[in-house]
């Protein structure tokens, strides 16, 4: 995908206004990226593919109103802070242990008056069970830790959205029959190498 391909993507799926707040986004992150590492310097060059686009495909996998959103692990803000900016209305907890990611993803929702999107600065098993709808996590562990770590948030109705890269079919493939039965494999839409792990409920055995 193209700049202009990964934009026009993004287009279709928010309004002119959270265009203008990605936009702002992409501005800040550029600097915020030279005081901390944020993203690698090579994936800013395709930001509006590699980060924007790639988060906001995720809206394709549930209805338009599901919430809360629960985004694990979420460093510079993707891909949860990416669904925040893109749809303000929505209740959405980032959950993310390093203090100075945590300062810029509180920084973003300042800037943009997030008020529904909460950033929880702590280690994901530290914090309170609280039922949610989805649960996201890009980058964040192996399929199975991800798992153990996060099921006690799910319920029967919740939506798992995992962008997982080139091993999501292996890593499912090494779990029980029943987690292969509960999730099923996408391709990336964003990138023909990636795919993403979608699943319904709450994991057996938690
Ligand atoms: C590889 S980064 C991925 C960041 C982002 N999701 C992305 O795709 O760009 C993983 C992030 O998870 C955070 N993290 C790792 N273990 C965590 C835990 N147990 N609880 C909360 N955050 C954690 C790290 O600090 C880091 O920012």
């Amino acid at each position: 995908m193209s700049v202009e391909e990964g934009r026009a993507f993004c287009a279709l799926r928010c309004d002119s206004a959270a265009m203008e707040r990605f936009a702002t986004f992409l501005t800040m992150l550029e600097s915020e990226n030279e005081r901390q590492n944020l993203v690698s310097t090579a994936s800013l060059a395709d930001a509006w593919t590699r980060h924007i686009a790639d988060s906001l495909q995720l809206l394709d996998h549930v209805p338009r109103e599901t919430s809360p959103w629960l985004d694990m692990g979420t460093g510079a803000g993707f891909p949860g802070l990416v669904i925040a900016i893109a749809r303000p209305e929505l209740e959405v907890i980032l959950v993310e242990s390093r203090k100075r990611r945590v300062e810029w993803l509180e920084h973003v929702c300042e800037r943009f008056g997030l008020k529904k999107c909460r950033v929880v600065g702590a280690r994901l098993e530290a914090i309170e069970s609280i039922p949610v709808s989805v649960i996201s996590a890009r980058a964040f562990a192996p399929l199975e830790k991800l798992l153990r770590l996060s099921a006690r948030f799910s319920t029967p109705t919740t939506t798992w959205l995992l962008p997982k890269g080139r091993s999501a079919a292996q890593e499912l493939k090494e779990q029980s029959q029943a987690i292969q039965a509960m999730f099923h494999v996408e391709q990336s839409a964003t990138d023909p190498e990636a795919a993403i792990i979608i699943g319904h409920g709450r994991p057996p055995e938690t």
